[in-house]
């Protein structure tokens, strides 16, 4: 598990660090390991240290101060090195080293910072680090924007300049790093998106804050996690040893979803899936999964309205539900079971126009999106997006519920739990019915016995590697990055589970 913290809690740490080591150790520790990812930067881009350009944007705290230090490095070892100085003030023990180092200093000024960033083989962001706060002040915001017209790489130090460490929030100019290097644990903000999508990838040097640190507030499942969570089937299992999960989705007028939303369940392993649905969703249902059990369903009538389905461990309610009174009655009769449910599309909108729905003993797990997620809490869409981590803690809480919200980093969090956070996917994976079959997966995950939580988290994972691996065509395929990848339909999706489960 990757743990990454808030700027509160890596504070806290680094006193109790530093109460028992010489003032200045950290730094020190900080800096070397700072200079010696920029040194292997400039082996690579530049085949030597000696005599490349380095330019320093070096705020007025200790990020700066980080940042100079890292220069003297490189300035001794023969990189010509030049820090623009953003604050009023620098770091004085940074800055006298970078001089003696035979660094050069100079305060802020656009035109020569534009000059310099054109210039330099690398660019190292020590802007502000765990001690930012808001929207970059002048000429902070600047500097920050200039950075997008680097020639170089763009190192960030510690975080990137203008995203918030603690929760990945970004409220005016950032800076978009090609690499983060961070000291002593992740940042929570490194991890979040919009934060996540400034890190480049992310390098952590250890500066020994490792025993100090508390539980973290975000966790990053990897896949051996994952595989450790899963349930494998053994000789004795059985269907329902296996999982069988019951999906109340699709309606005369929307039928795709509950075809995927069956799919994902099928081709994630569930024991067995009992389809319940009007009659030409069934019909599409049981064409494209045979092994699916079908009931139709009357919901005009809702007494009694499940009681021809047979048992279910788990649900999976609302993919192409609809939003009516009939819908209603089927979402009643399904958040009245006494077993896990998964509540996913209209079955969204139906408990935020009822949250009486929700009133239940069973666990309930909720998959929005950021406009399926104000609706819900009755919050902008925008300030969603701005704030993802903030905001799915307060719907665990206030909806009594594990939630699960989609996006470019996908976040799971229930109440004095870390918000875990997904790191697989593709942005291919932005298209209609991918969702349907995520809780297709999560339904059979839950019927299977995980915890909501722990279902969740590993069917983000599932899922995003499948997509994957169909964005590639093959756990072969692709190439370097992105380029090796193509365009995915969500039924894809759904086929590459299997060999996404397979490498994990
Ligand atoms: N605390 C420690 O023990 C260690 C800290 N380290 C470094 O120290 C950093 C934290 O240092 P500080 O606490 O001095 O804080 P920072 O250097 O991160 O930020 C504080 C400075 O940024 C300015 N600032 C804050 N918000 C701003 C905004 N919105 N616009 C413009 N300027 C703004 C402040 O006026 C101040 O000058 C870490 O990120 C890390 O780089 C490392 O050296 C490791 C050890
Ligand atoms: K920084």
């Amino acid at each position: 598990m990757r743990t990454a913290y808030t700027s509160d809690q890596i504070r806290t740490a680094e006193t109790a660090l530093m109460a028992g080591l010489p003032e200045g150790t950290l730094m020190s520790r900080a800096a070397a390991g700072l200079a010696m990812v920029c040194a292997n930067l400039l082996q690579g881009v530049r085949g030597r240290v000696y005599g490349s350009h380095v330019a320093l944007l070096a705020g007025g705290g200790d990020n700066g101060g980080d940042t100079l230090y890292a220069g003297a490095r490189l300035a001794s070892r023969g990189a010509r090195v030049e820090a623009v100085l953003a604050g009023s003030r620098a770091h004085e023990g940074g800055l006298a080293a970078l001089l003696a180092a035979g660094g050069r200093a100079r305060p802020f000024d656009a035109a020569r910072a534009g000059d310099l960033l054109a210039r330099a083989d690398i660019v190292l962001d020590g802007l502000v680090g765990i001690g930012g706060g808001g929207a970059l002040r002048e000429p902070y915001g600047t500097l920050a924007e200039l950075t997008a017209g680097a020639a170089g790489l763009v190192v960030a130090v510690d975080v990137p300049s203008g995203v918030d460490a603690s929760s990945g929030r970004v409220e005016g100019p950032a800076v978009r790093a090609h690499l983060t290097v961070t000291f002593g644990a992740y940042k929570a903000g490194l991890l979040v998106d919009p934060g996540a999508s400034h890190t480049g990838s992310v390098e952590l040097v250890d500066i020994g804050l490792g025993p100090h640190l508390p539980d973290p507030e975000v966790a990053a499942p990897t896949g051996d996690d994952v595989a450790g969570l899963l349930p494998r089937p053994g000789a004795e299992s059985d269907k329902y040893r296996r999982g069988v999960v019951g999906i109340a989705a699709g309606s005369d007028t929307y039928t795709g979803a509950a075809v995927l939303s069956a799919g994902g369940a099928v081709r994630a392993g569930a024991g067995m899936v009992r389809f319940a649905s009007t009659a030409e969703p069934v019909r599409l249902v049981r064409a494209r999964w045979p092994e699916a059990v079908t009931t139709v369903l009357d919901p005009s009538a809702p007494e009694g309205l499940l009681d021809e389905v047979g048992r279910v461990q788990a649900w999976v309610l609302g993919p192409g539900l609809g939003t009516g009174p009939e819908a209603h009655a089927v979402a009643r009769a399904v958040l009245a079971a006494d077993v896990p449910v998964l509540v996913d599309a209209d079955g969204l909108t139906l408990v935020a126009k009822d949250r009486t729905l929700l009133r239940r003993a069973a666990p309930t797990v909720l998959t929005p999106h950021a406009g399926e997620l104000s609706r819900l809490l009755g919050v902008p869409r925008e300030r969603i997006e701005a704030a993802r981590l903030d905001h799915v803690r307060r719907a665990a809480a206030e909806l009594g519920a594990t939630v699960l919200l989609k996006g470019s980093t996908t976040l799971v969090a229930e109440e004095h739990r870390p918000v875990r956070v997904n790191t697989t996917g593709t942005p291919w994976l932005a298209t209609g019915g991918t969702g349907d079959v995520l809780s297709g997966i999560t339904g059979a995950l839950l019927a299977a016995g995980l915890s909501g939580y722990d279902a969740a988290s590993c069917a983000a994972y599932i899922h995003g590697l499948a997509a994957r691996i169909a964005a590639r065509g093959g756990a072969a395929g692709g190439g370097d990055g992105r380029r090796g990848e193509a365009p995915i339909a969500a039924l894809d999706v759904a086929e590459a589970v299997p060999e996404a489960l397979r490498m994990l």
